[in-house]
């Protein structure tokens, strides 16, 4: 398995936000995107992530297969800063839709709704609607949500905000088992999210971009 991106640039409005950024992730792996606000971290990750279109350059991805058809994005969990769930619905509703409209990938399965809030230790309040949790119950039934459905590579973006220490050290188990079981991790935070086998690249905006290559 394998995601590179090859001299990827990209613009926001009339700004180029970075130029030059080039990785390559092998199952198992994973980069953590640091640096400022504003540096370009979020927008690196959607276009890796197919929700934002590039200016320059190209993501590809090779499954475990060795299948290449796949886009990266068909292949990947997105995590954003928000949460993707509905106010109104329950927690159980809420990630029984997410779990048919994402179905797995092939090489894997995702794991049943109380198993997925049992495993972000929320198992007791799958009843509930979303919009009565709290912001850290929130965070930890999105992240939930990548439990449900398998995908070989995480996107995550400021995984851990709104999260007190014990569901820092939970997610981290989390996306280091996705690592364990050969799945890529891509992430930004402004926090250290300790985990193992990772690598880092400081975005700094378009002055710095050249440092941003990775083999
Ligand atoms: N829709 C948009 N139109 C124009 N500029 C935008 C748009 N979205 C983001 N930007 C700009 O693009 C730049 C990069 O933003 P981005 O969200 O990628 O940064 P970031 O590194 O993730 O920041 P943070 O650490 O605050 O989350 C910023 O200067 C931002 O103002």
């Amino acid at each position: 398995m394998h995601l590179s991106a090859e001299n990827l640039a990209a613009r926001r409005g009339e700004d180029l936000i970075f130029s030059n950024v080039s990785f390559g992730l092998e199952g198992g792996d994973a980069l953590v995107l640091t640096g400022r606000n504003g540096s370009g971290k979020s927008t690196l990750l959607r276009v890796v992530a197919g929700l934002l279109r590039q200016e320059k350059g190209r993501v590809t991805f090779t499954g475990a297969d060795g299948d290449s058809d796949r886009l990266p994005g068909e292949a990947s969990h997105y995590l954003g800063h928000r949460n993707a769930m509905k106010y109104e619905l329950t927690v159980a509703e809420n990630l029984t839709f997410w779990k048919a409209f994402l179905g797995d990938m092939p090489g894997g399965a995702g794991l049943g709704i109380e198993a997925a809030a049992d495993a972000v230790g929320l198992a007791d309040i799958t009843h509930l609607p979303f919009g009565y949790l709290s912001a850290g119950q929130q965070r930890r039934i999105a992240f939930a949500k990548l439990l449900v459905a398998h995908r070989q590579i995480w996107i995550l973006d400021e995984p851990t905000a709104a999260l007190d220490t014990s569901a820092d050290q939970l997610f981290t188990d989390l996306i280091s088992a996705h690592q364990k079981k050969g799945g890529i991790v891509l992430a930004a935070t402004h926090q250290p999210l300790g985990l193992n086998n990772v690598r880092e690249m400081r975005m700094t905006g378009f002055a710095g971009v050249s440092e941003g290559v990775w083999g």
